[in-house]
This record gives structure tokens, C-alpha cells and sequence, in this order.
């Protein structure tokens, strides 16, 4: 099929990638001009694993271009982005711009997909103008669930494909199966609102999950109980499951924060009070002045002390910082008279007063203290009798209860995990 995707992010580069491998061919279309420069030279602009070596791989079929170009695609994907606006609530202006300029030329042959996370009622909406444009569009609604650091994983081996349509569209489910043709996942149909409330209530489920164990480390804290042996306690329950059980400082990224908000602003819209989110949302946006309460009491005071901050990232295998509790947590260290030099493999630091490290050495040397703030496979494998080595400190602060608390401790160090007594 020929496919044309509209906002050429993480979602819609990783698409495009993946419908390429799948056999399509793929014209990727972004106002941000030096991002299609940077495509058209074969530089991919964000760090993802695995994504340059598809788009070398099936480079014959995808097609980078700066201003919108309607071609004859079958399928047209919306997937840019949508940010929260000042008060919280999900910007559309993008979405709605992306449609403003599609509308002379969109035709009813086309199919209309809009993967972007959209709130209730925008498909609906989407549908209702091109009919009011005189234009009877099939307009799919395709939410995304992949994850940054393991996006083409989640897209090829996705545990469900979600679709929404209208209930006179039967045109457009096998459209999108013979698109997915190659990818084994069951389908879930339902309208165009249900698949914009499917995503939501993923990932306020998912951010739900993340505060419960941080609230639970809180309280083991109190009790000195530690909270990984609780999280596979309660993990290994088949209802409970466990994954997003990890507790540390909160969750960031460019959709959790965003999305919990959102869904909470479009509850208060219908008058019903979301307990479930505000308490979900308080967690999060406290869990990172608790732990550096405890980095306080550990360190005592922190002023002038040098503090090597491992992660930038929002997670680990991403450069994305949208978010991130790593940063916020570099600038609070700052704020309280820290010498702090930070370190991420792939993350670049913007916009903060801090001394950024080359190598992981030049961040360990000499440090009074380090801090785990993203759980990158290369800080889990350092070489614990070296770091002590290297340290002027013996302090090891374990943001994501990702180190081997044992390693660290026979090292000499003290570990300080998340909820770990
Ligand atoms: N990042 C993720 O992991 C992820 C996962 C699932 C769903 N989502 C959702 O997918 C959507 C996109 O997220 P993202 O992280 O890929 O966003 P992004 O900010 O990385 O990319 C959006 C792109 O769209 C472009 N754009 C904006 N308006 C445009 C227009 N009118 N015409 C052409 N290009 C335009 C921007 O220049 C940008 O390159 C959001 O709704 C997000 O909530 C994101
Ligand atoms: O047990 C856990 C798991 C995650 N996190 C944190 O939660 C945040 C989000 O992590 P993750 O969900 O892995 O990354 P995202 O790329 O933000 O993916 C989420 O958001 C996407 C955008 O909507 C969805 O598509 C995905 O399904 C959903 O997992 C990060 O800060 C993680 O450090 C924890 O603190 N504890």
C-alpha cells in the first residue's frame, strides 16, 4: 500500500520504519524543516534502537518531505503531536492544523488514521467536519502504545491492535488488517471514542501502577521493609502481574504526566470527581521531594558537594528528556548548593547550570556521592570496586532500585535504594 504519515516524531518515524519492513511504501511528511533535511540525508533525528538500521534497510521505500504532500496514498496517518497546554488539557492545535491542510485534498478513497492521543470525542469531531466540508471520510481512530527505548519491539510484537470506527464503516477493518499484514496481534474493535479512551486508561493504569509502589515504598520506608521483595510479593500474583511495579522517582516522559492530566481534566469536563488520578497524579508529583528528603538525610547537607548524577533521560534507550525526573532532580540537587555533574550515554542536558560529563569516569571521579537517576543497562554493570576507587565519597543512591545492592555494599559503599528500609 502506499501510505503517507503526517509529523515525523517518535511515533510517526517508527511507523513509517515498521510499514516500510512490512512492504509499504512510505512518504513521511513534518513542518520542522531541518528534521526533513536531516531524514533526507539518512540522519535519524531522535536515538531509538533499532530504528537506522530499518530506515537503511528500506530506505527504496521511505520518502522524507518538508511541506505536506498529498500523494496518492491509501491510508493517511495523523501522528503528531499533543502536548498539554498550560492548564493541563491536551493541545489539538497540531491535530487540527495537520487537518485544516489536508482537507481540499483528501479524497474518499483514502483512509483517514489517526494514531496521535487524542482527546474523547476528537475522531468523532474529525469525521463530522469533512462531512460538513461536503466530503464522507472513513476516519479511523489507531491509538499507539509503543514505549520509547523498545518502539520497534512494541510495534512489530504489539499485545493488541486497537481500532475504532464508526459504526457504518465496513470498509476500513480490513483496510487496516491487510496494512498490519505480518504483525500477529489480537484486534480490538470498537468505536471511535472507545479507542481514544482505551489509550488513556493504558497509561493512567500504568502510571497508577507505578504510584502504588511508590506509595508502597514510602511505607516501607516507615516500616524498614523493602519494597522490591514486596513488589515481587505481590508481582507474582497472576492478577497483579509484574510489570510497572518498580518504585523510584516518579514516572516522566513525553505521555504519562501529559495523559493522567488529561484524562483527569476531561473527567472534571463531565463533572465525575477522578479520585483514582488525582491520588495517582499527587504521588508523582510529591515522590521526587521525598527522596530528596532522603538524599538530605543521607548526605546531610549537600552544599558544595560534589554529586555525580548517572541518567538524563526520561528512561533508559531513549535520548528523550521530555519530562524527566532525572532533570528535575539535577536541577533540585543545584538548587541546594550541590556541585552536580551529570552523565547519559545518549541525553544531552539543556538549559541547566550543569556541568555535563563526556565519559562516566570523568563523572564518578572524585564524587562525594552518586546518584542513579535513569536505569541504563551500563550503570546497573559498573565495576562496583573501581567506582569506590574513584569516589571521594562512599555514598551509592539508587533513584531506580536498579543496582546490585550487594555488589555495592561487599564494594565498600553504602547503597541507598527507594523504599529498601
Ligand atoms: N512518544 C511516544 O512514545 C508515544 C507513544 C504513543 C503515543 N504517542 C502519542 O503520539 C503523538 C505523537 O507523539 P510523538 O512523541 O511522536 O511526538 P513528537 O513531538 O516527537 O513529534 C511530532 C511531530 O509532528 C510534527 N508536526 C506537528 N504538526 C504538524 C503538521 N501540522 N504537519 C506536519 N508535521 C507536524 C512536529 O514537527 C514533530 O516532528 C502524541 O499524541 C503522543 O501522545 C506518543
Ligand atoms: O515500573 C516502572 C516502570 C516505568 N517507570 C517510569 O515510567 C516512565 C514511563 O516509562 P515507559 O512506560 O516505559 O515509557 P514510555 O515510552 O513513556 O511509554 C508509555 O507511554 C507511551 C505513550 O503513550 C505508551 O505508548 C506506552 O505504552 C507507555 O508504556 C519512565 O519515567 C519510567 O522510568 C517507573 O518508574 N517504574
Amino acid at each position: 500500500m502506499n501510505v503517507c504519515i503526517i509529523g515525523a516524531g517518535y511515533v510517526g518515524l517508527t511507523t513509517a520504519a515498521v510499514l516500510a519492513k512490512l512492504g509499504h511504501t512510505v512518504h513521511c511528511v513534518d513542518e520542522n524543516e531541518q528534521k526533513i533535511a536531516a531524514l533526507k540525508r539518512g540522519d535519524v533525528p531522535i536515538y531509538e534502537p533499532g530504528l537506522a538500521e530499518l530506515f537503511t534497510d528500506h530506505q527504496s521505500r521511505l520518502f522524507f518531505h518538508h511541506k505536506q504532500i498529498h500523494v496518492e496514498a491509501d491510508v493517511i496517518f495523523i501522528c503528531v503531536g499533543t502536548p498539554a497546554d498550560s492548564k493541563g488539557k491536551p493541545d489539538v492545535s497540531y491535530v487540527n492544523r495537520a487537518i485544516a491542510d489536508l482537507t481540499p485534498h483528501i479524497n474518499e478513497k483514502q483512509t483517514l488514521v489517526i494514531k496521535s492521543t487524542v482527546p474523547i470525542g476528537t475522531n468523532e469531531r474529525i469525521y463530522n467536519h469533512f462531512k460538513n466540508e461536503g466530503k464522507h471520510i472513513h476516519v479511523v481512530s489507531n491509538p499507539e502504545f509503543l514505549r520509547e527505548g523498545s518502539a520497534i519491539f512494541d510495534s512489530l510484537y504489539p499485545d493488541r491492535i486497537v481500532i475504532g470506527l464508526r459504526e457504518d464503516d465496513d470498509r476500513s477493518l480490513s483496510i487496516m488488517q491487510a496494512l498490519y499484514a505480518g504483525i500477529h496481534a489480537p484486534y480490538i474493535v470498537t468505536s471511535l471514542s472507545g479507542a481514544e479512551m482505551i489509550k488513556y486508561a493504558a497509561n493512567a493504569f500504568l502510571a497508577t501502577k507505578i504510584s502504588f509502589i511508590n506509595e508502597m515504598a514510602r511505607l516501607c520506608e516507615a516500616y524498614g521493609v523493602d519494597v522490591v521483595d514486596v513488589a515481587k510479593g505481590i508481582g507474582l500474583d497472576g492478577r497483579i502481574g509484574p510489570h510497572f511495579l518498580q518504585a523510584g522517582i516518579g514516572y516522566g516522559g513525553s505521555c504519562f504526566p501529559k495523559d493522567v492530566t488529561a484524562l483527569q481534566q476531561m473527567a472534571y469536563e463531565q463533572n465525575v470527581r477522578p479520585y483514582m488520578l488525582e491520588a495517582t497524579k499527587t504521588i508523582n508529583d510529591t515522590q521526587l521531594n521525598w527522596y530528596v528528603q532522603k538524599i538530605k538525610r543521607t548526605l546531610g547537607h549537600m552544599s558544595k558537594k560534589r554529586i555525580a548524577v548517572l541518567g538524563i533521560a526520561f528512561k533508559p534507550n531513549t535520548d528523550d528528556i521530555r519530562e524527566s525526573p532525572a532533570v528535575s532532580l539535577i536541577k533540585k540537587l543545584h538548587a541546594h548548593g550541590a556541585n552536580v555533574i551529570a552523565h547519559d550515554p545518549k541525553a544531552v542536558l539543556h538549559n541547566v547550570d550543569v556541568k555535563q560529563a563526556n565519559t562516566l569516569e570523568e563523572a564518578i571521579a572524585q564524587a562525594d556521592a552518586l546518584i542513579v537517576a535513569t536505569d541504563w543497562d551500563e550503570y546497573k554493570q559498573l565495576n562496583w570496586a573501581y567506582v569506590k576507587q574513584m569516589m571521594s565519597g562512599n555514598v551509592v543512591i539508587d533513584g531506580r532500585n536498579c543496582l546490585p545492592r550487594e555488589a555495592i555494599m561487599n564494594a565498600g559503599l553504602n547503597y541507598v535504594g527507594v523504599g529498601r528500609g
